[in-house]
């Protein structure tokens, strides 16, 4: 059922490829501010939801509601500017600019007709850079090309230049993919800081990752929700471990 602090609401949402059943009749609601982590073993349809939540892909059936508006018959841009912003594996950064170039362009693509009428001028973007520096931990770096960045680095410019659109609801898939330990605690330290501001929605296979961020996890298998819980509920879930078996992830959940 909805209820009135629901944000994002799947209903019984469905997506065929060529007669394939990626997502079947999935149903998930995810309240404003929280960090919702996504879970499955390989092929479970994680990326699939977060393609359908985002416009990339469009729903066979089923609908997807954000702030009450129904949101699956909207283009990607359209979503993008009703406030719902996605990290893809790849990041997009232009390497050969510094940190503080690449905030600036991530700053003026923030900028609607509205916004560009009351323009606030060169010191409020400074000070919006330095903070989205500070938010990621790149206020050391604003001057370095962005090509001289670690990959983890990389990543956090990434996520500063999400920040920069300032989404309501951001989806990130497998945020901590290649990084080093110390970068995913850093990125776990990170998404502590952003939940309650923004909601998110994290797909990650790193179980540790998932241990210092979740509040409640969904595990998804064969493009059906599994379970829904804490994570000590979810991985004492015998249909959770039995999904795992026989994946290179067995008993990671
Ligand atoms: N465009 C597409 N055309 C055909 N099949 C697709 C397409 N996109 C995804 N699939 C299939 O849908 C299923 C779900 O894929 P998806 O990438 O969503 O899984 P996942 O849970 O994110 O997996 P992983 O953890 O490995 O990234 C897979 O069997 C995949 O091969």
């Amino acid at each position: 059922m909805k209820t009135a602090t629901d944000h994002l609401s799947l209903r019984d949402v469905s997506v065929s490829f060529g007669g394939f059943q990626a997502i079947s009749g999935l149903s998930l609601d995810v309240n404003s501010g929280e960090l919702r982590c996504l879970i499955g073993p390989n092929g479970a349809g994680k990326t699939t939801a977060l393609d359908l939540i985002c416009g990339k892909t469009r729903v066979t059936s089923g609908e997807i509601r954000f702030k009450g508006e129904a949101i699956h018959t909207l283009k990607e841009y359209q979503i993008a500017r009703v406030g719902i912003g996605r990290k893809f594996q790849v990041p997009s950064v232009f390497r050969e600019l510094t940190v503080r170039e690449n905030l600036n362009i991530g700053q003026s693509r923030n900028t609607g007709v509205l916004a560009n009428l009351v323009r606030f001028g060169a010191s409020h973007d400074d000070e919006e850079i330095e903070r989205l520096a500070v938010l990621v931990g790149l206020q050391d770096d604003l001057d370095l090309a962005a090509g001289h960045l670690s990959h983890g680095q990389t990543q956090w410019l990434e996520i500063a230049l999400i920040l920069a659109q300032n989404p309501t609801l951001i989806l990130m898939d497998e945020p901590t993919a290649g990084m080093t330990a110390q970068e995913t605690g850093k990125t776990a330290e990170l998404f502590n800081r952003l939940r309650g501001e923004h909601t998110l929605i994290v797909v990650e296979h790193d179980m540790g990752f998932v241990r210092d961020i979740a509040e409640t996890i969904s595990v998804m298998h064969q493009g059906k929700l599994l379970a829904e819980g804490s994570l000590e509920e979810v991985s004492s879930d015998p249909r959770v471990k039995e999904a795992y078996l026989g994946t290179k992830e067995a008993g990671h959940a």
